[in-house]
């Protein structure tokens, strides 16, 4: 499910001429075609639907929609009510979110769940919690897609995570473009997670068995 992870909301698409929603959904179909093997709908910042409760529900269900079409995992990013309440596969939390435990109590059926890792000490912390899936580790380089980033670990981070014995599985985070998509995983990732790299990919089929290989 890690290997191609793809995240994007309507703020990712602002770029391209005409709807920021209709081009995220053209964006999200040409990915799905292409394989990739999760998506995260990540609605956010002042460029998002945000605001309005409403029209980014409309969005999540279309997005919900055309990943069940692939029968590619749809993951929440944050929002832990919307998950909920469109029986999303997953969440994404990062460490200052709702925490695993909270998401657990109101959920019927255990969803995945995701924890954001930025140092060696979140790892340990989080490494035999059964109850969270992944580790999204990052940021790996610098990024434009996350304002409020937090410092950069650099590629060899997920070798030390290895080192230590951690055996979570991880998917790489934060400035992956296709070039580095391969060194990560011989360092130990899982996969890789990416918004720019296929958001502003000329050539979203060519971008994603890129990012796939080994
Ligand atoms: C797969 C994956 N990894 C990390 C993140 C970052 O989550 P978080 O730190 O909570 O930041 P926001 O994405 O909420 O801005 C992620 N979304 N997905
Ligand atoms: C959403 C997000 N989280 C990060 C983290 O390190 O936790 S980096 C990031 C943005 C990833 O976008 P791009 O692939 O365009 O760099
Ligand atoms: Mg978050």
């Amino acid at each position: 499910m890690l290997s191609v992870y793809f995240i994007a909301g309507s703020q990712d698409c602002r770029h391209l001429p005409g709807e920021p929603t209709e081009n995220l959904l053209t964006i999200l179909q040409r990915a799905l075609e292409a394989g990739i093997t999760c998506f995260q709908f990540r609605e956010k910042g002042e460029q998002s639907l945000a605001c309005d409760p409403q029209l980014k529900r409309r969005l999540a269900l279309k997005c919900l929609q055309l990943c069940r079409q692939f029968q590619v995992p749809f993951i929440v990013n944050d929002d832990v009510e919307l998950a909920l309440s469109i029986q999303a596969d997953g969440i994404h939390v990062g460490q200052k979110d709702t925490a695993v435990e909270t998401i657990l109590r109101n959920a019927r059926n255990k969803p995945i769940i995701g924890l954001s890792i930025n140092t060696l000490a979140q790892a340990l912390a989080n490494k035999d919690r059964q109850d969270i899936d992944y580790f999204g580790v990052g940021p790996i380089f610098p990024t434009n897609s996350k304002a409020d980033h937090s410092p950069v670990v650099g590629m060899n981070f997920i070798r030390q995570i290895r080192q230590l014995g951690i055996d979570k599985p991880c998917v790489a985070i934060g400035g992956i473009k296709e070039e580095s998509a391969a060194i990560l995983r011989r360092l130990g990732t899982d996969g890789v997670a990416v918004i720019s790299a296929i958001s502003h990919s000329v050539n979203i089929a060519n971008t994603v068995k890129t990012l796939a290989q080994k």
